[in-house]
């Protein structure tokens, strides 16, 4: 199997696990929060301060790299990894949610979803089978079935029957998909309603895939609707293959997802927040452009060993970001990506010394939202 999740630890008390996902471009450590490099590139950072900072698997989008360069240039760049020279993991999202998030211009038929380019306006056309191909041009080390996120809200007669055509993609996908070194991973969809959730899980699981996205979830419910999703659905997904939670990616959200079960994460909140300058503490956010830093020499956060956080203070920050200079939304890009990785990686030490429950307890007693 291209790849294989190795369990290490349960949590005694909470759905928490500690685990291993084993690729073809690594072994790297779960729960993992996986940086979005939308275009071939995580915005601001270069593949060697990825690497420094811990980064393991990054993600890229297929609606945007089939759109441009176009999948078969990066094919003949000989695929993602050699065209933005990063040796580690990548996971590319199908499209599925970027097609749905153009509403109007988009128009879903059994075949598959025909849509404007947000570029250039031109029509374009993708199906599970097409969306599977430009994938394994791409050559990602998971890719994702081609699904239709479903809206929030949305009718339980309009959810069941988009769930059921998700699942109907996803077996296409599966027919579609020959790259042995690649792992396909199906999206659970269901909507808000806990009957749909079953019925997708047990339909994808049916299909055998070597792990299981949770998608359709932080598309604007609210938070705890989100956890009560995430409650019923992830005990019903296999122990021994990774559940990887599309979207999610603030810390309190991190916190709970990993509470559930959750061993993957992606969000692009982190790295497009931090070019408005707000960054990630351990009490929350903070907006370092905001005038009340403009004498503040200490750290974005004391207990942060990042390169940003040894080396700069919140002033000098403010006054990169007030004069718009690139070194500006660089500093804040690495301090909130290292924050996140770091983040999962203490939640990782407390689940194997089963200490996790602890751990969320004090997280809560100090984060203000
Ligand atoms: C920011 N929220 C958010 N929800 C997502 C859902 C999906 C999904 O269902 N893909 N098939 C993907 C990315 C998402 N990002």
């Amino acid at each position: 199997m291209a790849v294989q999740y190795e369990l290490i630890k349960r949590c005694s008390k909470t759905g928490a696990r500690a685990g291993r996902l084993h690729t073809p471009h690594g072994t790297f450590d779960t729960p993992i929060f996986m940086p979005v490099g939308t275009q071939a590139t995580v915005k601001a950072m270069s593949p060697h301060e990825l690497k420094e900072m811990g980064a393991g698997i990054i993600l890229s989008n297929t609606y945007h790299l089939y759109l441009r360069p176009g999948h078969e240039l990066v094919a003949e760049a000989g695929g993602l990894h050699k065209f933005m020279n990063w040796d580690g993991g990548i996971l590319t999202d199908s499209g599925g949610f970027q097609v749905f998030s153009l509403g109007p211009l988009r128009k879903i038929t059994e075949e598959g979803v025909t849509f404007r380019s947000h570029i250039d306006g031109s029509k374009q056309f993708l199906s599970p089978e097409r969306a599977t191909e430009v994938q394994m041009a791409l050559g990602a080390d998971i890719i994702m079935a081609f699904d239709e996120c479903v809206p929030y809200p949305a009718d339980h007669d309009y959810a069941r029957k988009s769930t059921e055509r998700t699942t109907r993609w996803a077996e296409r996908c599966k027919g579609a998909h020959t790259r042995a070194d690649q792992a396909l991973f199906g999206i659970v969809q269901g909507g808000m309603y806990k009957d749909l959730r079953s019925m997708s899980v047990r339909d994808l699981v049916s299909l055998d895939f070597p792990g299981y996205a949770i998608g359709g979830l932080s598309v604007g419910e609210p938070k705890d609707l989100m956890y009560e999703m995430l409650e019923h659905t992830v005990p019903l997904l296999p122990v021994n293959k990774p559940r990887y939670l599309m979207g999610v990616g603030t810390p309190d959200c991190l916190v709970e997802g990993v509470l559930h079960g959750i061993d993957m994460f992606d969000c692009v909140f982190p790295t497009r927040v931090a070019r408005n300058g707000t960054v990630m503490t351990h009490q929350g956010r903070l907006v370092v452009k905001n005038a009340e830093y403009t004498r503040d020499f200490r750290p974005i956060d004391s207990d942060c060993g990042c390169y940003t956080c040894r080396n700069f203070s919140r002033a000098y920050i403010r006054h990169l970001l007030k004069t718009e200079e690139i070194f500006g939304l660089r500093l804040t890009t690495i301090h909130n990506l290292y924050f996140l990785i770091h983040f999962m990686k203490k939640m990782r030490q407390a689940i194997i010394e089963d200490r996790f429950l602890e751990f969320r307890a004090e997280f809560w007693s100090q984060y203000q939202k």
